[in-house]
């Protein structure tokens, strides 16, 4: 195995995606020591069991003390409040990262804290299940997804570079962007997805008793398939809508009025407006097979014991 590229990696909060990141750095030979942070003794109590770190500890300026990689893993709402504990203590030449679904927001409530002479590079794995803490984690989960990078104007290309290298060691294929843009893209690829399905499962659950026993009873996969979405972490998605609000109701005002359109269709038996919608939008999954970006099959087989188990 070669050389690790960083000496000590601090992560900063360990539920699934600080997890994976330590099973996949540890499967990697990508760090020689990881030191794992958060805020409860019970989750830091089950790190330890399963076996996350080789240090652990409630405080994240003891974490980042010293650490060469320092990654917050934490719902985007708390990023303020790391950077803030870990900026006093951070080495010289260190890289603090993140992984935070929204970016703009995080460079804002980071780049005040951390002093200039660190590197602060910004990432985004567009990878994750709706399960959430530590047991979720597996090495796998960045294999072949992409992770965005968001490095403020003027970063160090070296220190884009380094993060950059330890993402493709853990699997990932690496893009590097402006964090406004990011934050577009994903408010219609992410973002959005994830509200019409809160909201469908939501309605579903309004409705009147004898209606609601009968959409559990007959679930379909496609009504199966938002409320997987829909059970993802109530925390993280809350922080995700109040720190990307702009990019969010910008995508969402484009939405409702294409839906509105459809309404109309389907009020007035337009089914030519219809059938074209629908066969653009099968081209478009189709193309999305064929590039090889659906993992849809493997990820049914981690989910249901078929392929690798949540904390492998
Ligand atoms: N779950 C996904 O699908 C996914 C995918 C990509 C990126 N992300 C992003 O990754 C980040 C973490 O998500 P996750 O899925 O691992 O969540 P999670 O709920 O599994 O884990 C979050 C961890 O952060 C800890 N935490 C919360 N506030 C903290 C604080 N102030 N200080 C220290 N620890 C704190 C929690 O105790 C928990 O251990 C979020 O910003 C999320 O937007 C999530
Ligand atoms: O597969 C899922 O469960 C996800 O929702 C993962 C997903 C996504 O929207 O693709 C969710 C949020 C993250 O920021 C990145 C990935």
């Amino acid at each position: 195995m070669a050389e690790p590229l960083f000496g000590r990696l601090a992560l900063i909060g360990i539920g699934l995606i600080g997890s994976s990141i330590a099973h996949a750095a540890r499967q990697n030979g990508l760090v020689k020591e990881i030191v794992v942070q958060t805020r409860s003794q019970k989750t830091l109590d089950r790190a330890r069991e399963l076996g996350l770190g080789n240090a652990y500890t409630l405080d994240p300026a003891e974490a980042a003390d010293g650490a060469d990689l320092v990654i917050a893993c934490v719902p985007v709402g708390a990023s303020e409040q790391v950077a803030k504990a870990i900026g006093p203590v951070l080495k010289p030449g260190a890289i603090v990262s993140d992984v935070g679904s929204v970016k703009t927001s995080v460079v804002k409530q980071m780049g005040n804290y951390l002093p200039a002479d660190v590197h602060f590079v910004p990432a985004h794995p567009i990878a994750g299940t709706e399960h959430s803490g530590p047991d979720a984690g597996f090495a796998e989960l960045f294999q072949s997804r992409w992770c965005i990078l968001t490095p403020p104007e003027g970063t160090d290309p070296k220190a884009v570079e380094k993060l950059a290298a330890f993402w493709r060691g853990i699997g990932a294929n690496v893009e590097v962007m402006s964090a406004e843009h990011h934050d577009l893209v994903l408010a219609i690829t992410s973002h959005i997805p994830h509200l019409i399905a809160y909201n469908i499962v939501g309605t579903a659950a309004d409705m009147e008793e004898s209606v609601r026993a009968e959409v559990i009873k007959f679930s379909a996969s496609g009504f199966r398939d938002f409320t997987r979405i829909a059970a993802s972490d109530p925390t993280m998605w809350r922080d995700i809508f109040l720190h990307n609000k702009d990019a969010v109701l910008e995508m969402l005002g484009r939405f409702t009025e294409d839906l509105t359109a459809l309404q109309r269709a389907i009020r007035r038996g337009d089914g030519n407006t219809l059938f074209d919608l629908f066969t653009r939008t099968r081209a478009i999954r189709r193309g999305i097979v064929e590039m090889g970006q659906d993992t849809s099959e493997a990820d049914f087989g981690r989910r249901h014991g078929t392929g690798t188990p949540a904390g492998e």
